[in-house]
């Protein structure tokens, strides 16, 4: 959660924009919390700042648009602002057709086909943005974009995914919560009774597993509460790739040259840094630079196993230049506690956890796997994803599964100390890896940037053919 939003929340809540107490919703039922945005439109410099992080978020998504709508009433002005920042047209939706003149029930300038993004102040069950998206659509125009300032994680969010909107949220309630709990204006036990009484409310539809294999990445984005997956999110779509490169070499003039060369083509660059030679503090940077300049994330695989002491010091030291680190569950909760409470924790580092190996006759058993999941989704915050080999490792579309153990060529299923190999179509579609993990296959190729290339169309079609 970047400063910005932080002192956002607060603001929100010295405002009286969010409150704590017995309310009564639009829906007749009763709430212990009451986000009121209508109240913003009294405070032009929090409206101002506000519709500077919506546009932020659309340029970060990459989102393409031709005009905006925002969802009456309360989002009519923040579409406005978004509009003017974005120069980009906005159209009105009224909520009743008129029964005069023109009859539109779309106002504004716009054509058919043109892609329309929709604006909302809060998400609970999802029906009136749904009912804006009804009439922009029955224009002609194309929605594809949802921005939200709140979630309230009752379900609304899953309903506009599962009908294939792309959902882009400033906070859901449970960031609200930990900012205002970090900031010492609610205590742990209140958290707890507002968290009890809104799964209470879930609509059920939330209960629903959505088969993770069948979302885009864009629509995952809105499902991870961990911010490094957000990103690793954000950066497949944008590039098309799901390629990740082990860069399992011991020279660093190579590795940095592999960087330079493959950094286009892939979504993580992935190292092992205790087996490379003369790795210092000048190649880190230089390495970070490339990463910057080619938008990958960096993933230290140092697999941590430590007591959680230990292995909080490794974190801290690690994450330094690292943006992923992997993980093994099997010292169990302390390893996670211990990382999620490091001095100088950087939340924008996310944690894959290994649920399950790659190699022959490994001792991970099915209930292993399991309890790592448990872990996984307790520490959901920190954790991006799960390095596993079967599409049962999980269920939750907002972890990434990262698979290793990938090959191109058919005939190579193994090598002589135990790791197996699978094609790219096998671990994507068969095996809902998202992002899989190719070494040797690019490293030893006298052209590591062509065959990258070759691997990285190979898995984006995989995904594609296997997406909705
Ligand atoms: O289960 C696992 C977990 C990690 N790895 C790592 O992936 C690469 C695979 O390299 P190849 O050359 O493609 O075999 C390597 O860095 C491993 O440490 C894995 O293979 N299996």
């Amino acid at each position: 959660m970047n400063e910005k939003l932080r002192d956002f929340c607060v603001s929100l809540y010295k405002m009286g924009c969010i409150k704590f107490g017995q309310f009564t919703l639009k829906s007749g039922r009763e709430s212990t919390f009451y986000i009121d945005l209508r109240q913003l439109i009294s405070f032009p410099i929090l409206m101002d700042e506000l519709c500077s992080m919506l546009t932020s978020l659309l340029y970060e998504r990459d989102v393409k648009f031709d005009t905006i709508c925002g969802v009456p009433y309360t989002a009519l002005p923040v579409s406005t602002l978004m509009s003017v920042k974005t120069n980009k047209p906005m159209v009105l939706r009224r909520k009743e057709a008129k029964a005069y003149g023109t009859k539109q029930l779309v106002e504004g300038k716009y054509k058919e086909g043109n892609k329309c993004i929709i604006v909302e102040d809060v998400i609970s069950t999802g029906s009136s943005i749904l009912e804006t998206v009804a009439d922009v659509e029955s224009v002609g125009m194309v929605v594809k974009d949802i921005f939200a300032i709140v979630d309230r994680e009752e379900g609304g969010l899953q309903t506009l995914i599962n009908r294939g909107y792309s959902v882009h949220c400033l906070y859901s309630v449970s960031q609200i919560l930990k900012i205002l709990k970090n900031e010492n204006i609610i205590t742990a036990d209140m958290i707890e009774k507002i968290q009890a009484d809104k799964a209470k409310h879930t609509s059920p539809l939330i209960s629903i597993p959505v088969n993770r294999g069948k979302l885009s990445f864009e629509n995952r984005i809105a499902l991870s509460k961990c911010p490094a997956a957000v990103k690793l999110f954000t950066i497949m779509a944008q590039k098309s790739t799901n390629l990740c490169l082990a860069a399992d070499v011991l020279d660093i003039k190579k590795i940095l040259q592999l960087a330079d060369e493959v950094g286009p083509l892939i979504c993580i660059f992935k190292i092992h840094a205790d087996i490379i030679e003369n790795y210092s503090d000048k190649e880190r940077d230089e390495l970070k630079n490339i990463a910057t300049r080619h938008n990958f994330m960096i993933m230290e695989d140092r697999k941590l196993a430590d007591i959680g002491n230990t292995v909080r010091m490794q974190f801290n030291q690690i994450s330094k230049w690292a943006n992923l680190i992997t993980v093994h569950s099997i010292p169990g909760f302390g390893v996670l506690e211990a990382i999620k409470n490091a001095e100088n924790f950087n939340p924008d580092v996310g944690v894959f956890l290994v649920a399950e190996l790659s190699s022959e006759n490994n001792l991970i058993t099915p209930d292993y796997t399991k309890k790592t999941m448990a872990l996984a989704e307790k520490y959901s915050t920190l954790v991006a994803g799960i390095v596993c080999q079967f599409p049962t490792a999980f269920t939750n579309p907002g972890f990434i599964q990262m698979t290793p153990g990938v090959n191109i060529e058919e005939s190579i299923v193994n090598d002589s100390l135990g790791q197996q190999y699978n094609t790219p179509a096998k671990v994507i579609v068969e095996r809902k890896a998202d992002i899989a993990v190719v070494g040797r296959g690019i490293v030893n190729s006298s052209n590591p940037a062509d065959i990258a290339e070759k691997y990285r169309q190979k898995l984006w079609a995989a995904y594609l053919s296997r997406v909705q």
